[in-house]
Parts: structure tokens; sequence; C-alpha cells
């Protein structure tokens, strides 16, 4: 059975919290975008891909509630205000990924024309509305599918050993948990593990949120595909010392010009790549080519409270690798009084990337040494 971040059916949306991840699957009942909001901020959901979907399909909730309770307006002009308004709140809620934003413009659009019918009213606004909103949770697993066959062929062509079992080197959780199903990056390595063309997939723990060790460790294990989890300050030791054919990422932002900003530490992994010899791709649907973002420089990035570097927590250890997952703690790491910096993305540079993975093919620079991405 496939990890599910979310579990949808008309008028019901359910996330995994993804904070009590790797040790406890519990699922959340989102009934508004104010839910989505708040489980998106404190990331009970993330990842680029999951967030828009998940901001998106809430507010469809939410509209089948109103309506339930004989509140939806018959004026299709207010149903239309009504989508912009929460869409634009939903989009506050983190800044870096562009999905979101994304989704938003293309939904607000759908709703206008919606509104605009000589026959328009508030219900019909409604559906139209909630059909698009559906539509990204079939869309999302088939880009992925796409993005993972995609990626591994490339690397059997373009890597060193290429279709020999190759060794792939991933930062993050760009799996199941970061999107509809089947991932990004880590759609990249199931699809290599899936033709026989990997030996070993090395994921990082990705401080401070431990995105690796917490949740693609855990994704990896539950597809039994053979992986090995390193610390971040491991990840030069280990290019250094290993065959790693490929550095494969996913992706917040891709600029017009191919900078891309993703989970902080991926520019330090984008440098150790090209100094070692591997290649360095990013993978991730054009949902996430942001062309009106010239370059790098221009890509906001979020900044997190430092409690999330300075404090980890999680179950109490019982020993011999088991946990009391009723009993949660959280633990200081860092002196009171030290000030903490805590961005969480940074952007790679598109010289520092080979190759941007996507659901239509994969991307590298032109003879002009540039990545055209009007795909
Ligand atoms: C396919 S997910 C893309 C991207 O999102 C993650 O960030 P976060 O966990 O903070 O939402 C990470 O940067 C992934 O690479």
């Amino acid at each position: 059975m496939a990890l599910q971040a979310i579990k949808y059916s008309r008028g019901e949306l359910r996330i995994l919290d993804q904070t009590k991840l790797p040790h406890q699957e519990q699922y959340d009942s989102l009934r508004s975008s104010n839910d989505a909001w708040h489980a998106i901020k404190n990331m009970r959901v993330r990842g680029a891909p999951a967030i828009a979907i998940v901001a998106a399909l809430a507010l469809a909730v939410e509209l089948e509630i109103i309506q339930a309770d004989g509140k939806l307006s018959e004026i299709a002009e207010e149903i239309k205000l009504f989508v912009y308004e929460k869409l634009d709140y939903l989009v506050t809620s983190r800044p870096t990924a562009v999905n979101l934003a994304d989704a938003a413009g293309k939904l607000k659009k759908l709703v206008d024309g919606a509104a605009a019918g000589k026959e328009a009213t508030g219900e019909k606004v409604k559906d139209a509305y909630i059909l698009a909103a559906e539509e990204m949770l079939v869309d999302d697993v088939r880009d992925n599918e796409n993005i993972g066959r995609h990626g591994a062929e490339w690397i059997i062509r373009n890597c060193d050993g290429g279709g020999m079992k190759t060794r792939i080197l991933t930062h993050c959780n760009t799996g199941s948990l970061a999107t509809a199903g089947y991932g990004t990056a880590l759609g990249v390595i199931r699809s290599l593990h899936a033709n026989g063309s990997l030996e070993l997939a090395f994921c990082t723990e990705t401080r401070p949120y431990n995105q690796g060790s917490r949740l693609t460790a855990y994704e990896l294990v539950h597809d039994d595909i053979p992986a090995v989890l390193i610390t971040d300050s491991m990840a030069a030791a280990l290019l250094q010392q290993e065959n790693i054919a490929a550095v494969v990422v996913g992706a917040d932002r891709v600029a017009a010009n191919g900078d891309t900003a993703n989970k902080i530490g991926t520019y330090a992994l984008s440098i150790l790549a090209r100094h070692h010899g591997a290649k360095f791709l990013v993978a991730a649907p054009r949902t996430t080519i942001d062309l009106g973002t010239a370059s790098g420089k221009d890509i906001i990035i979020e900044m997190r409270p430092g409690e999330e570097v300075g404090r980890v927590r999680g179950p109490r250890d019982c020993g011999g690798g088991e946990v009391d997952p009723d009993c949660w703690e959280t633990v200081s790491i860092a002196p009171k009084g030290i000030k903490i910096w805590n961005p969480s993305f940074d952007v790679t540079p598109a010289e520092l990337i080979d190759g941007i993975v996507t659901e239509v093919g994969v991307v590298e620079k032109g003879s002009d040494g540039s990545f055209h991405l009007n795909i």
C-alpha cells in the first residue's frame, strides 16, 4: 500500500501529520482554508506540490460544508470573490514554494471564467472550483511517475556505470509525503529501483526539520528500497569515498534562468557534486517553474523559528530501537540566549545544475549555456 500524505473524497480531506512520523501515522481532518493554513505553516503537511494540493482541496471541502449548511450564496460573483479571498490567504502560509501561488492563480482564473457565464450561479462556480482542485490530485501523481521515468532514463544514459547499478544521493523529502504520490526526486529513485538500476539510495537527515531521517528514510524502508541514512555533514566524505552517480533533489521554486530554491543544504550538495564529478539533477513538475522570477536572487527565502534548530522533539526511547509513541518529549540542544539563523531554503545556481527533470522530459542547458524553461 503506497504511502499517502493526503486522503481526499468529496467533502472530506485528511492529512498525515508529518510531525508525528516516523513513529506515528495519524491523520487529521481539515475542514477549511484556515485549517489548511495552520497545517501548512506548522509543517504537518509540507512539500511544494503537497502544500498546493492540500490548500486547494481544503477550500473545496469548505465550500461543500458551506453548501451543506445551506449558506452557499446563489450569486456567482460572491462565490468567486470568496474563493479569491481564501486563496490569497492560503498563499501567505509559506512564501518560497511557488506551486501554491501557481495553483492559486490558475484556480482564480478558472472561477473568474465560471462566474462570467450568463447562466452562472454560486453553485456552478463552486462545482467548477471543486473539479479543478480535485484534478490537481490526479495530475500530480501522473506527473511524478513521468518525472521518475524521465529522470531514471537520463541517469542510465548519462552517468558513469549507467545501465549498471547506480548509487544516488538525495536530500530532504521529495516522495509520497511531499506530493500526492510517488514523488519527484524520490520518484526518480523509485523508478531506478523498479527497473533494477538502483544499487543504493543515500539520504541526508536534512537538519533541522529532519525531512530525510524522519520522512525519506521512512518511505525507503516502507518501499523496501536499499538505502543508507547519513548526516548532512557526511555528504562530502560520501562523495569523496563512494561512487555516487548523481545527486537528485527536489525544488520549491525554479527561476526562469534555472536557479533553484530548495531545502537548505542543497546548494552545498551541488558544489560537492560538481567537485566530485557526480551529476546534479533537480526533479520538479512544471508547476514549480516560475518564469515570472528571473533568477535565484529574486526568490523569497522563508526564515523559520530558531526553536526548530535549538530543540529536537520525539517519542521517549525505550531501548532496543523501541519508542513509547504516547510519550513525546522536547529536548533542548543549544544554550539559552544563543541567536539562531534558520533559513528553510537556499538557492542553487543554474551553472551547478546538470538537468531539470520534469514530467515532459529532462531540460539541459542549451548551446548558449542557459536553461530554456518555457516548456
Ligand atoms: C517535492 S517537495 C519539494 C521541496 O519541498 C521541501 O521543503 P519543505 O519540507 O520545507 O516543504 C523540500 O525543499 C523539497 O525538496
